[in-house]
């Protein structure tokens, strides 16, 4: 909550109406295991994504790397410094910043001898929050580039979608022309 608040405060909105938004937000936690495979080549962990949150902090339990990000148009492999966390931006905090912070596409890759595990840690608006651009950044200068939407669609429609890349922030794009789709 805190570290969302402070991203806001970064894009100089007001951080109240964040606060509000997040506060008693929904939360959720994915606990992941990835079985050891011979030709890891062959399988994914996790198909590319990027994650519908506010953001999401991960914590890699045992110290097995795997995670990949997308950073300028090319996949990156990541390694955790011992002990830390890493956070991601989400599709909500890219809609809500209209598009400053980029929320991050990434998958992950089994290793041949290890497991690993992993627990992400969702952090969301409240259900009864709206999804989209903070009003106080968007204006003639700086127009809208996603819908708003209502949390609780917002998830139904997550959940209708399939993970695949960034679709679920192409599904919140407003058309060029700036009609609503
Ligand atoms: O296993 C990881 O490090 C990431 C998992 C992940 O991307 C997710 O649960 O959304
Ligand atoms: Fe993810």
């Amino acid at each position: 909550m805190k570290l969302m608040v402070l991203m806001a405060k970064a894009l100089k909105t007001e951080a109240k109406k964040v606060e509000e938004m997040m506060d008693d937000g929904m939360q959720s936690v994915r606990i992941t295991y990835y079985p050891p495979c011979p030709r890891p080549e062959l399988v994914v962990g996790i198909t590319p994504h990027s994650d519908a949150s506010g953001i999401t902090i991960l914590n890699q339990v045992n110290g097995v790397d795997g995670l990949k990000i997308v950073k300028d148009g090319a996949w990156l492999p990541l390694t955790f410094l011992p002990h830390a966390l890493v956070v991601n931006v989400g599709d909500i905090l890219e809609v809500l910043s209209n598009g400053l912070y980029k929320s991050v596409e990434h998958s992950v890759a089994v290793n041949s001898e290890k497991e690993r595990i992993a627990v992400g840690f969702f952090f969301n608006p409240r259900f009864d929050a709206e999804v989209g651009p903070a009003t106080d950044i968007v204006g003639p200068e700086n127009p809208a580039k996603f819908k708003r939407k209502g949390m609780e669609q917002y998830v139904k429609d997550y959940f209708a979608m399939k993970m695949e890349g960034r679709s679920n922030l192409e599904h919140m794009k407003i058309d060029n022309d700036g009609c609503r789709q």
